[in-house]
Formats: structure tokens, C-alpha cells, sequence
């Protein structure tokens, strides 16, 4: 008997409302079992990033080979990886052993909240061609699909679209863009898979600013994939009803969205700096608040 078991592959974010640190508290919110490979290192506080330091390849590597090589993943997340040889390495590492990383979902990291690089512009060219291949779902925010297609920001939904099959025809069956930046009363986002296309709407949750909601809703879905690949392993898929079906993603990506909104609702009133202001995390642990 073993729990879902999921790999992080992604930077450590000091202040704990993004990069491994999100993961993981997420992955453990959602009972998995969470394993990480860190591909940089980044200081950050509320008030932002002060650095960002891409690890050697050979680090990030020699971490993913020791735990692909004896632990049984059911999912892999990739997210902030900061370097075109870190990109190229992780790429190497997932080629070398396709089989061993179960379902990968890509969150390609590029700029963070305050607007800070986190990734070089040769990094970000290496992501569409050596990662996106290898990506079974890719989950990103308006600016990132833009970035890696070469193209203007979309302006409406039918823009989303367009961007979202561009990127699916690179590789990954399921893609999805989420439009925390297209204005509106709702939030819209968009989800392109084998089936379809689906719009994902939510109310607007207005308010102190958010940092960490993208990570969250990507280490959201990767949790939730390997807990349908744990069922599946034991025959009792039958007991998570229509997250088993073959709408498995548009189920699994609802019920990671409202975990995200739960999550960013109940840390509205927190306040965690001395000054109280900056970015605010969302709460990952909401799933074990007792009250
Ligand atoms: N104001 C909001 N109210 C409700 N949901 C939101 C809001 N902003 C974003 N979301 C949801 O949060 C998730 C992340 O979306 P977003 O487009 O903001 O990603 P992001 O830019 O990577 O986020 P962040 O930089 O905060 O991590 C999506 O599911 C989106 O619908
Ligand atoms: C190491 C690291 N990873 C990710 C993000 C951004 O995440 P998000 O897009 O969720 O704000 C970050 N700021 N730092």
C-alpha cells in the first residue's frame, strides 16, 4: 500500500506562497505524498522578489534521477525552473525515463507577481521546445501562453481559445489558460482537451492582492490526478464518482479551482507582514482548518 505519490520539479520561493514550498503544502492538503527536485533558489517577501538564483543542472538532475529512479510517481509537476540548462536538463531527465514520471503537468513559470523575470528569454524558448512536448497537461496564466507562443496578450475569450489549440497542437491533450488578467465580473478560464472546450467561470474574488493562486491551481490538479491514479490502482475508482470517468480533466481542473478559491477566500483577512501590505498568500492548508 503506498499514497498517491507526486514529484515536484520547481523553485524554492522563500515566503512559502509560491514554488515548492506551495506544492508541497498543497500536494499534503490533498493527501498526496509529495517528493521535490529544487531548480533554483529565490528570495522573496511579500513586498517581492530581491534574487533569483538558477541551481547547476547537474544539482537539479542528480535530484530528479534519485527520486524517478525509486520512487512509484503517479504525477509530476514542473513549474519555475529559471535557466535554459536547467530547462534542457530536466527535459534530458524526463526523456531518459518517460515511463517513471507518471502524468506531467507543465506550469512554465515566467514572471513573477511584482513583475520580476524568473526565468532568461533562452529559457523561455527552451520551455516551448523541450518541455511543452513532453507534457501531458499544461496549465498557465494569459501572459505565459503569450510568451511562449510569440504573440499579444489575448483580449477576449476567442483569443484565449486560439492560443490555448496553438499550444495544445505543441503536444500536451489538455491545456489550460486561466484569465485572472482578462477584465470582467467573472474569472474565465479556459480549458482546450481531447473533448473539447470548456469555460471555467467563477465570481471574482475582489480584495488584497494575491500571489501563489497559479501554482496552487497547477499542484492542485497534479494532486488530484495521482489521487485518481491511486484509485484506479486499487479498483476503487467507483468511489470518486465522475472524477474517474473520461472527463477525468474537466473534473479534476473544476475541483482544483474551487480548491483554489476556498483557499484565497479564507486568506483574505490574514496578515503576515509588519507592514500588512504586499501580496498575500493563499491559505494550501485550508483542507485541514478545523474550524
Ligand atoms: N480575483 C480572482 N477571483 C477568483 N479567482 C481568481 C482570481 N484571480 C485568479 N483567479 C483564479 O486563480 C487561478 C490562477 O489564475 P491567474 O490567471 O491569476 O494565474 P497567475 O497569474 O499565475 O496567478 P498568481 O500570479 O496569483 O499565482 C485561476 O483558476 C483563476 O481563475
Ligand atoms: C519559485 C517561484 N515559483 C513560482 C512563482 C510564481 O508563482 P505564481 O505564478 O503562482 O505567482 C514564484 N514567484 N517563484
Amino acid at each position: 500500500m503506498r499514497p498517491p505519490l507526486v514529484l515536484t520539479i520547481a523553485g524554492s520561493e522563500s515566503d512559502g506562497a509560491a514554488g515548492v514550498q506551495a506544492d508541497l503544502k498543497t500536494f499534503t492538503a490533498l493527501g498526496s505524498y509529495g517528493a521535490s527536485a529544487v531548480t533554483m533558489v529565490t528570495s522573496v517577501s511579500p513586498r517581492g522578489v530581491r534574487s533569483v538564483h538558477p541551481l547547476p543542472r547537474e544539482v537539479v538532475r542528480s535530484q530528479i534521477d534519485a527520486v524517478a529512479e525509486d520512487l512509484l510517481l503517479d504525477a509530476t509537476k514542473i513549474g519555475s525552473l529559471g535557466s535554459a540548462a536547467v530547462v534542457e536538463e530536466v527535459a534530458a531527465a524526463v526523456r531518459a525515463h518517460r515511463d517513471r514520471f507518471g502524468v506531467i503537468v507543465l506550469d512554465p513559470v515566467m514572471v513573477s507577481a511584482d513583475g520580476t523575470a524568473l526565468i532568461s528569454a533562452e529559457g523561455a524558448a527552451a520551455v516551448g521546445t523541450s518541455l511543452l512536448p513532453l507534457a501531458d497537461v499544461l496549465s498557465l496564466n494569459m501572459a505565459e501562453a503569450a510568451q511562449l507562443l510569440g504573440r499579444p496578450l489575448a483580449t477576449s475569450i476567442d483569443e484565449m481559445r486560439d492560443q490555448a489549440l496553438a499550444l495544445q497542437a505543441t503536444g500536451p491533450d489538455t491545456v489550460l489558460i486561466t484569465g485572472g488578467r482578462l477584465p470582467g465580473e467573472d474569472v474565465v478560464d479556459l480549458l482546450v482537451h481531447p473533448g473539447g472546450t470548456d469555460l471555467l467561470r467563477a465570481e471574482r474574488i475582489t480584495g488584497r492582492r494575491v500571489r501563489g493562486a497559479g501554482t496552487t491551481l497547477s499542484a492542485a490538479i497534479t494532486a488530484q490526478v495521482a489521487r485518481i491514479a491511486e484509485f484506479d490502482r486499487v479498483g476503487e475508482l467507483d468511489e470518486i464518482g465522475e472524477a474517474g470517468t473520461a472527463d477525468d480533466l474537466v473534473t479534476i481542473v473544476a475541483s482544483a479551482r474551487e480548491f483554489v478559491a476556498s483557499a484565497t477566500e479564507n486568506a483574505q483577512d490574514w496578515r503576515l507582514t509588519r507592514g500588512g501590505d504586499g501580496y498575500g498568500p493563499v491559505n494550501h492548508l485550508i483542507t485541514l482548518d478545523k474550524d
